[in-house]
């Protein structure tokens, strides 16, 4: 059993990931390993180096993150750029990762927590899909806060993916983000037992 965990950026997908794995989950989480696949000399980081320039790095070589991403969430042209430069090399980690979690305990459902699960169609490769959405009032409030950013940037991030309405559409299992904390943990509980169910 393998579930793939989405939403829109800021909706929770961390919080949620968080409270799955405090309930014994193994996780796979496609932004952790986002960022090793483009650590210094590695394939995607010569990959980015190429399309980019030398001036997207810091003095101590790695991306430089916040000028990469007003690049990329600003152009949807160089955004496709580098998600076909990052996404092969996350995918082949993510199944390693997969792998891995089977061998140890192959009767334990797997969540991998992908933000583009459904815009790149690896929600096809999922046995269920969970998506967690709030409403675009509280996305757009938890992202400023949490990013200290502009509403010009929050919503240019938000734009930059497929609307959280569209993806509920795909969605097995929804998870509301909106209420408190406790509320979305019982959620969780729920879904984490039905998954250990179909397992
Ligand atoms: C552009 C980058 C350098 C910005 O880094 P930053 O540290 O500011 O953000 P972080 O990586 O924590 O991502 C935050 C959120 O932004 C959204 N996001 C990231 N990349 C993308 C993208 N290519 N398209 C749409 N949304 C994205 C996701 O919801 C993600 O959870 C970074 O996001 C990146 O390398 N993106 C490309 C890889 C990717 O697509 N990652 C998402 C999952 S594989
Ligand atoms: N139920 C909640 N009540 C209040 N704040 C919340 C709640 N859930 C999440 N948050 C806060 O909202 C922000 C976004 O949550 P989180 O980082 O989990 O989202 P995400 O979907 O993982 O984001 P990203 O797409 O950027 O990876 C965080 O600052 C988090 O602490």
């Amino acid at each position: 059993m393998i579930a793939g965990l989405t939403g829109g950026i800021a909706s929770g997908k961390s919080t949620v990931s968080k409270m799955f794995r405090e309930l014994g989950a193994p996780i796979v989480d496609a932004d952790i390993i986002a960022r090793l696949v483009v650590e210094p000399d590695r394939p995607a980081w010569q990959g980015i180096v190429e399309e980019f320039g030398t001036e997207i790095l810091l003095s101590d070589r790695t991306i430089d993150r916040t000028k990469l991403g007003s690049i990329i969430f600003a152009d949807a042209s160089r955004r496709d750029k580098l998600n076909r430069i990052v996404h092969p090399r996350v995918r082949e980690e993510a199944a390693r990762q997969v792998e891995q979690f089977l061998r140890e305990d192959p009767k334990r459902p797997i969540l991998q927590d992908v933000p583009l699960l459904i815009e790149t169609g690896l929600y096809k490769q999922m046995d269920k899909v969970i998506v967690v959405y709030v409403n675009e009032e509280t996305q757009l409030q938890r992202l400023m806060q949490r990013d200290g950013s502009t509403k010009a940037e929050a919503m240019q991030r938000i734009r930059a993916q497929m609307p959280i309405e569209e993806k509920k559409k795909f969605a097995d299992f929804l998870i509301d983000n909106s209420g408190s904390l406790e509320g979305t943990r019982q959620q969780v509980e729920q879904i984490w037992e039905e998954l250990n169910r179909l397992a």
